[in-house]
């Protein structure tokens, strides 16, 4: 496949530039009036058309992209898309002003989620998060990662990571695997953190283990759900099997999340809504990734996250959706790089690197996605007319893809 008279031609990193820190960030490489090659699922080649190779120009399989941009599918590196049903019940309760900690409190939340998802069947999970994922690629994104963690017991945690295996199995993208058991002690647990701990411990693992059902372990450390202890005890157990962190930290207080996660060599930090000068001395000369989730802060009335300060801090900085029938019904990677735009005073190239370069590196897939480079994933997308890159974000709300190209096949759903 030959795409030719391309307007922009976005994220040329060099293929060994794996994760973008500080103002890194700032740079988006773009390369005008572009041609791009595709072969075998791969960028083969691409340059401009003032000089375009003949052999090249005459190649029968040609897309023309003019007024149009190309750039690398959005990387979403935290969603949790395989759930029984959704929550719009809470959507009330949140209007008339109830916190999140209160809604879950009063019997929604997680535990809400967990009834509903303990009933449903294997077939009935799949269908529905194959509907939710098709639209995300529909919108961009071309690699995810999805997490458990609505199951809370062992054979419910276990039926959502094989409902996620056949998601990897029938969709073209990579898929990232995260076992969350750890996200919320079962009504039956709340007098006993041990009881549920040790279950999680000493029988969800060896099975997950035993069955190669995740690449990473995620515990929602945060008043009123695991603590740091409890949390340290989980990813401890997690690394004997393999399993590397992804923490959900400091979403809505600053819980010594951050250091537990550090010291547990996390691959990312993520949420951090909540912040101040320790968090961000604590990851300075970590290679965690942070990981912020504007569309949670919109949908939940919470702070945004404070993402220049990061970024000055020179930290790697990452953008996803964090898609969830709770405080992110959305998997619209388009509308979380506008948030980090608006509300997170981002600049659209900080936040369109944030959202394909450091999403792949917070999925560890980058090195063959989140950029334009020779040898690289063609998972990428063409956009409608646009007058410049920065439109994209600027158009809020409207999805500006076009054409999505999944290892160099044309997407249709
Ligand atoms: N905070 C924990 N987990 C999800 C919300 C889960 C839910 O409310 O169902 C999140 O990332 O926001
Ligand atoms: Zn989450």
């Amino acid at each position: 496949m030959l795409i030719t008279n391309i307007k922009g031609l976005v994220g040329l990193h060099p293929k060994d530039k794996l994760v973008l820190r500080g103002t890194e960030l700032d740079h988006l490489p773009v390369l005008e009036n572009a041609w791009l090659l595709i072969e075998g699922g791969l960028i083969k080649d691409f340059g401009e058309m003032d000089s375009i190779p003949s052999h090249i120009s005459n190649l029968p399989s040609q897309i023309s992209a003019k007024g149009r941009y190309v750039l690398p599918s959005w990387c979403d590196s935290h969603t949790h898309i395989v759930f029984a049903a959704s929550r719009e019940e809470e959507f009330a309760m949140k209007i008339q002003g109830k916190t999140y900690e209160e809604i879950a409190a009063a019997g929604g939340g997680i535990l809400n989620s967990a009834n509903k998802l303990q009933k449903a069947t294997e077939d009935e999970l799949f269908e529905s998060a194959a509907v939710r994922l098709k639209q995300m690629i529909l919108q961009g994104t071309g690699a995810v990662e999805i997490k458990s963690g609505y199951g809370l017991t062992t054979q419910s945690e276990i039926k959502m990571l094989r409902v996620i295996r056949r998601l990897k199995d029938q969709f073209p993208i990579p898929i990232k695997v995260t076992f969350l058991a750890a996200h919320a002690f079962p009504a039956e647990f709340k007098n006993d953190h041990q009881g549920y701990i040790d279950l999680i411990i000493n029988e969800m693992l060896p099975v997950i283990a035993a069955e190669n059902l995740a690449d990473y372990i995620d515990v929602f450390c945060e008043k009123g759900f695991f603590s740091v202890e409890e949390t340290d005890q989980i990813l401890n157990a997690g690394a004997k099997y393999g399993l590397k962190p992804k923490i959900h930290a400091n979403q809505l207080s600053v819980s010594g999340a951050i250091e537990v996660a550090v010291k547990n060599n996390a691959i990312s930090v993520d949420h951090l809504e909540e912040s101040n000068e320790e968090t961000i001395e604590t990851l300075r000369n970590a290679g965690t990734i942070v990981t912020l989730l504007p569309s949670c802060s919109f949908y939940l009335g919470i702070p945004f996250a404070d993402a220049k300060s990061f970024i000055k801090a020179n930290l790697p900085v990452a953008l996803a959706t964090d898609f969830n029938p709770g405080s992110t019904p959305s998997g619209n990677m388009n509308f979380v790089v506008s948030l980090g735009c608006i509300k997170m005073k981002m600049f659209p190239e900080q936040a369109i690197n944030a959202a394909t370069l450091n999403g792949a590196a917070a999925m560890e897939i980058s090195e063959s996605y989140g950029s334009i480079a020779v040898g690289k994933k063609a998972n990428l997308f063409i956009t409608k007319p646009m007058p410049s890159i920065a439109y994209l974000p600027y158009s809020f709300g409207e999805s500006q893809v076009d054409t999505v190209i999944l290892n160099g096949e044309i997407y249709h759903g």
